[in-house]
């Protein structure tokens, strides 16, 4: 399967504006799964638009392969329909005079497959993205859900080496959603494609993909697994947009740089002298409560105790500060309670006046090796919540 390269891609709509795609350099190896995760406007679709060869790159390079399809320096542009790559949107553009079967068929036909394998083929995709009962109606006929995997079908059926995915999940129900989301891992399993998937939902990032490109404002902010993104982010965007609840952020210096109070007195404790971090962040599930008599910990009151299906959300104030905690074990503390908190050594991110993580020499490792059942349970907090 193809390994797609972008190297310094940019793309202007309009010269005088700030570009849509900012020097973007990204390889997508051969089979992988890649999910473009971002805030709505930043440019994830406008990538995978110049990757199909629907919009062109204002500067930069895509190579498909060891192909370059778009090239503004080497005058070289390779048409979508000689690219080798299926494309699937939020609004699929299904055949409306075309039944499900026919639509499914369309692209086998264009490439002229003998008959016989046509209808094993569509018949064998229909099946697993359970549409073979609607083969005989047309696209009006059909909710948008299932319209949805129709477009998924037709690009399945003809197996394109290269699948781009925009949201094609956006018009299902949660749990046709879930269902969908595990039948596209295992038809990736199964047919090996590499996919690009544009997505600016968190859990359907890291439940999807094997590698996660979040962006911001057009530019690349990181490229990772979801467990690295989320146990190290780079920066404070990456460390806010992903995980829910949020990452709690402690400002540690006031005006002069002099160090705050509170939650931040707190941290210093940890940090290494010299280290000119601002902020530092600290994922709710790290938090540890205690009682208030642990003499090490912050004192913090029991503000607000949220449910949230099988896990809880905590506020805890400290004075005037606020930090969120949440938990999978049933609290036993009750509003206004006056307990303590620790925040761990090992869970602390730090951040400079650039929002970019500092790695302090004392802060390591334990949070990189964090695992994955944590990650996700934090992420279905948001989910349920
Ligand atoms: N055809 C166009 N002409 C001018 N500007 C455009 C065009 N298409 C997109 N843009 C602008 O380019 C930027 C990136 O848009 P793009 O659709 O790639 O973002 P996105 O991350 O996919 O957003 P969403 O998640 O909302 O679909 C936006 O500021 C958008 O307004």
């Amino acid at each position: 399967m193809p390994k797609i390269t972008l190297t310094g891609l940019t793309k202007f709509y309009d010269r005088s504006a700030t570009p849509a795609v900012d020097g973007v350099d990204l390889t997508v190896n051969n089979g992988e799964f890649l999910c473009l995760l971002g805030p709505s406007g930043c440019g994830k679709t406008t990538i995978l638009r110049m990757v199909a060869g629907l919009e062109h790159a204002s500067e930069g390079e895509i190579a498909i392969d060891d192909r370059i399809v778009d090239s503004v320096k080497q005058a070289r542009f390779v048409p979508p329909e000689k690219r080798g790559i299926g494309l699937v949107f939020q609004n699929y553009a299904l055949w409306p005079h075309m039944t499900v079967e026919k639509n499914v068929d369309f692209g086998l036909r264009l490439k002229k497959v003998p008959a016989a394998e046509r209808k094993a083929r569509c018949l064998d995709v229909m099946t697993k993205l359970r549409i073979a009962d609607y083969a005989d109606r047309y696209p009006s006929q059909l909710s948008g859900g299932q319209q949805q995997r129709v477009a998924l079908a037709r690009m399945l059926a003809i197996n394109p080496g290269v699948l781009l995915l925009d949201e094609p999940l956006s018009n299902l129900d949660a749990a046709l959603r879930l269902e969908m989301r595990t039948e596209l891992r295992r038809l990736h399993e199964e047919f090996g494609t590499t996919i690009i998937f544009v997505s600016h939902d968190q859990w359907e990032a890291v439940t999807l993909a094997s590698t996660i490109a979040v962006m911001n404002k057009g530019t690349l902010q990181q490229v990772g697994t979801p467990d690295e993104i989320y146990a190290r982010p780079e920066n404070r965007f990456v460390a806010e947009f992903i995980g829910n609840p949020n990452i709690n952020m402690i400002k540690l210096r006031g005006e002069g740089q002099t160090p705050l109070g509170g939650f931040a007195s707190a941290v210093f404790k940890h940090l290494p002298s010299g280290n000119d971090a601002q902020i530092c962040g600290i994922r709710p599930e790290e938090i540890r409560l205690c009682e208030a008599s642990d003499g090490d910990a912050i004192p913090v009151t029991v503000e607000t105790i949220m449910p949230t299906g099988g896990s809880w959300i905590i506020e805890l104030s400290h004075g005037a500060q606020r930090i969120f905690h949440s938990t999978q074990s049933r609290p036993h503390w009750r509003i206004k309670d006056k307990i303590a908190c620790h925040l761990p050594t090992d869970s602390l991110h730090f951040f400079d006046s650039a929002g970019q993580r500092i790695d302090a020499p004392l802060l390591k490792t334990a949070a990189a090796e964090r695992s994955r059942p944590d990650f996700l349970h934090a992420l279905n907090t948001r989910t349920l919540s």
